[in-house]
């Protein structure tokens, strides 16, 4: 793993650092917020994955978790959303597809399925990096993103509620199979089959029998998106006649973007906290 930075803040450290990656063939980026309670016991890990065109970066400084981090001692990992690099399959004017756009799974079609391996690095290849290098305690962990990211963390949660505790979102891709924004990279990447997209949509799971204690998600009204890509009644409606519960919060005048979520950030933080003890 190399540094590429480290600051101190808010009596912890905020560090970037890469590695080469087996999952996606190529080498990742990603940031780790360590409050300051880590250099004295194991603290609860939050990953928080990001929406489209986003890197490691955009919640990092627009995000404002760090001083409620710090007091929570929550250590914040923020992975990039898409492999990167000059040999890894791209479509240079589509924002929705390619680099940017790794959409949280595991494509199954040329040319993506060589590098576009966001669920496997996610879920197996990245947690066991951080485990090796940080003072993580693995047995608490949460999980929370942001519209794709939003999507992502759902999705990874309702597929893998053993190992975490808690999962949120901010304006999340409830529905991707059918949502404007997702379908075309669904075909792309994971081909014509539908029923081959269902694991990797939250609604779909559900349906499908997958189960996750409670979901937090937050919702601005002047979304432009909300209406095409996010409509999280949809999964309002997926979740009705099970135990799953759901503190969906709507809010006027809010839009998509890091003014709404950094608004909301500490709300998450504390309910990841929560639960996460
Ligand atoms: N580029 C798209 C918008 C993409 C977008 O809103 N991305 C969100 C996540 S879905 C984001 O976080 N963008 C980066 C940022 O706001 O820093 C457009 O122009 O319509």
């Amino acid at each position: 793993m190399k540094i590429l930075s480290q600051n101190t803040a808010f009596g912890g450290m905020q560090g970037v650092f890469a590695h080469d990656s087996d999952a996606c063939k190529c080498e990742m980026t990603f940031a780790v917020f360590v409050p300051p309670q880590a250099v004295l016991e194991r603290r609860p890990v939050l990953w928080y994955l990001s929406g489209l065109t986003c890197t490691h970066q955009n919640v990092m400084e627009k995000g404002e978790y760090r001083r409620m981090a710090a007091e929570l001692g929550l250590i914040i990992v923020c992975p990039d959303t898409s492999p990167r690099g000059n040999d890894v399959p791209d479509e240079l004017t589509n924002w929705k597809m390619g680099k940017g756009a790794g959409m949280y799974l595991d494509a199954t079609q040329e040319p993506w399925a060589e590098n576009y391996r966001m669920y496997t690095y996610i879920t197996e290849e990245l947690p066991a990096l951080v485990a090796e290098q940080f003072r993580v305690d693995m047995d608490r962990q949460g999980i929370f993103g942001h519209s794709m990211g939003g999507h992502g963390a759902m999705t990874i949660a309702l597929k893998n509620p053993e190992r975490f505790r808690s999962c949120s979102a901010f304006a999340p891709i409830v529905e991707p199979s059918t949502a404007d924004w997702t379908v075309d990279a669904f075909e792309k990447y994971l081909g014509p089959d539908k029923a081959k997209w269902r694991e990797y949509d939250a609604c779909a799971l559900v349906a499908d029998g997958a189960r996750f204690p409670e979901f937090l998600i937050d919702q601005g009204s002047a979304d432009s998106f909300l209406e095409n890509g996010l409509r999280p009644w949809l999964f309002e409606d997926a979740i009705k006649d099970t135990e799953i519960g759901l503190r969906l919060r709507m809010h006027e005048r809010y839009d998509h973007s890091y003014y709404f979520i950094s608004t909301f950030m500490d709300d998450h933080l504390r309910w990841h906290a929560e639960r996460l003890g």
